[in-house]
């Protein structure tokens, strides 16, 4: 059975699944990463593929940019088709001191201007947090690798072009490490649903500084972050 979203077959996704915002960095990654992969959907071009990494099963998908649209795919992915494990990998501005250009950021939790965990619990707050599993995992892995990493508190905003710039000083002086547009509600569809996620980001932005990754440097940490999402998955 399809759904109005996802027009793959039921067994076409993998337990588990990475999910950028981009249906064509899903493809890269498919193309690039995965061995046997093959395209399971393609509605709307939001394109899903499912391969092998390593031997192991996986899947990788856009969702779109922002709540709303990523809503409706994770929400599809576990209830129609048994995804069991969502592993967001998405770029992030940093606001924080901190947080420099291509660091990876684990949003172990994530804040919102978004009411939809508020809906989910009406209206009472909801600390809408990663897998506390997943986050060892890739903390280990990253560590196993050498690479930069923080893990703390994401910001996943509604607007990516924010009328109320003061905002940023007040988030960072809460610890708040990127600012991106969908962690908050991955957390909050996968408790409801009885799933495990995690986000991975790249810092690509720095918000306050007005600095931006350049191509080469994209390139790069985007393959980091791709690698490290692979190979935290083999451990699930
Ligand atoms: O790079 P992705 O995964 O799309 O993530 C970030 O980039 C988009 C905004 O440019 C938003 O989706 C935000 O969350
Ligand atoms: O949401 C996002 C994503 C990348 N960079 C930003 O500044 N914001």
């Amino acid at each position: 059975m399809s759904t109005a979203h996802i027009n793959a077959k039921p067994g076409d996704f993998a337990e588990t699944i990475l999910m950028p915002g981009d249906p064509l960095r899903a493809k890269f990654i498919a193309e690039n990463y995965l061995e046997d992969a093959r395209e399971v959907t393609n509605v709307r071009g939001m394109l899903g593929f499912t391969g092998t990494y390593k031997g192991k099963p996986v899947s990788v998908m856009g969702h779109g940019m922002g709540i709303p649209s990523a809503s409706i795919y994770f929400h599809e992915l576990i209830t129609v088709y048994a995804v069991k494990n969502l592993i967001r990998i998405g770029s992030c501005g940093a606001i924080h001191d901190d947080v420099k250009l291509m660091d990876l950021v684990i949003g172990m939790g994530a804040s919102t201007d978004s009411k939809v965990n508020r809906i989910r619990m009406r209206d009472h707050d909801f600390a809408a947090l990663a897998d506390f599993n997943m986050v060892r995992k890739a903390v280990e892995q990253a560590e196993q690798k050498g690479l930069s990493v923080k893990v703390g508190n994401l910001f996943s905003s509604d607007l990516f072009y924010r009328p109320d710039e003061d905002l940023y000083p007040l988030m960072a002086s809460h610890g708040i490490l990127g600012v991106e547009m969908e962690a908050a509600a991955l957390y909050g569809v996968a408790a409801a649903l009885g799933a495990k996620a995690l986000t991975i980001c790249t810092v690509t932005d720095h918000i306050l500084r007005h600095e931006h990754l350049d191509a080469d440097d994209r390139r790069t940490t985007l393959n980091d972050m791709i690698t490290l999402a692979l190979d935290t998955a083999l451990q699930l």
